[in-house]
């Protein structure tokens, strides 16, 4: 059993709860923020969603927790309902949100006592606090004083109480140091190995490509890639990256269509290609023949940005990659 499943989910939002007339003003558009969406994550896998700002992430997020309703199509997590089962689905998962607000007041250990009761579960809330990196004295202090690290590691043991079959982390490393990133890799890699599925999304790439095993790629609201890491990268015909300091103007568009190139990333006089091995005499002879000079070049793996870039800012479809591939 799959342990989320979306079947053609789209999410409009409408803008006009009367408001708009009432006032005699034009309604705004709706917004489609998620189109025809449909993808399924296996149980115990890591699974992560990435895709620019605005691209559907969160709505897709708040849909599965049955915080926003889908206008059209069916979701099922962990066997239930989304929506009409939504009080079990949340009783199984546990949920790192962007930008959790804490509660002034309490302490961090007061937190995770109530995320512990909330889940009807008997876990020590001091082997939770440690597990995140917060010691005793930190989990004895009012949380309102917590720094933005601290204050997503108190979220991250909420999320974690009472052993969730699900986790659904939203941007997980926000506000981490790296030995706090480091961390929450190995948390998630532990849940994982007890059996859970972790669902991530998450704009820090270095991180995703750590620990997940499978990553999709939404853009307007729509998926454009589903794969293992080395399949999108095979997919999009992207062995390497050539990455070149180049002296003078060369024409990109010349590089762009080099056969075999997927992708072209400028940033002043050095140029990220991404293209398959046999392209990359081509693309040199093609900034050269522009009149510009390569001063020097060195060849890396695609990383998870390189094909990201390729994806998002490539105008590739999954349609036409699998054409293409
Ligand atoms: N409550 C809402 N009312 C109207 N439009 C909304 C609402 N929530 C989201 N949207 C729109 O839906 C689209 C998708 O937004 P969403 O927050 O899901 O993107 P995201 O991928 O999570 O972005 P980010 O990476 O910036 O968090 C955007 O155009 C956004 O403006």
């Amino acid at each position: 059993m799959a342990a989320i499943e979306l079947n053609g989910v789209t999410k409009r939002f409408e803008d006009d709860d009367g408001v708009f007339e009432t006032l005699q003003l034009s309604s705004t558009p709706s917004v489609t923020a998620v189109n025809d969406l449909s993808f399924s994550v296996a149980e115990g896998e890591v699974f992560g969603f990435l895709g620019p700002n605005g691209a559907g992430k969160s709505t897709t997020i708040n849909m599965l927790l049955d915080f926003v309703r889908p206008t059209e199509g069916t979701i099922r997590v962990l066997g239930h309902d989304a929506q009409a089962e939504s009080v079990a689905v949340r009783r199984r998962t546990g949920v790192l949100p962007e930008g959790y607000d804490v509660y002034d007041r309490l302490t961090g250990r007061e937190h995770v006592e109530f995320a512990i009761q909330s889940k009807e579960a008997d876990d020590d809330p001091d082997e939770l606090l440690s597990r995140v990196g917060l010691d005793p004295e930190d989990a004895g202090r009012r949380a309102g004083g917590y720094s933005k690290g601290m204050t997503q590691r108190l979220a991250l043991a909420m999320a974690l109480a009472g052993s969730p079959d699900l986790l659904i982390l939203d941007e997980p490393s926000s506000g981490l140091d790296p030995a706090g990133a480091r961390e929450m890799r190995e948390i998630v890699r532990a849940e994982a190995e007890r059996g859970a599925t972790v669902f991530f999304s998450s704009h820090v790439l270095g991180q995703v490509e750590a620990v997940c095993d499978r990553v999709g790629i939404m853009r307007n609201g729509e998926l454009i890639a589903e794969d293992s890491i080395r399949g999108l990268r095979s997919r999009i015909g992207t062995d390497s990256v050539l990455r070149l300091d180049v002296d003078g103007n060369a024409d990109l568009a010349a590089v762009r269509n080099v056969e075999g190139v997927s992708s072209v990333d400028a940033d002043g006089e050095r140029l990220a290609v991404s293209c398959t091995d046999d392209a990359k005499t081509s693309v040199i002879e093609a900034i050269e023949a522009s009149g510009a000079t390569v001063a020097d070049f060195e060849t890396d793996t695609a990383s998870l940005e390189d094909i990201f870039i390729a994806y998002t800012e490539g105008g590739k479809t999954t349609e036409e990659t699998e054409v293409s591939a």
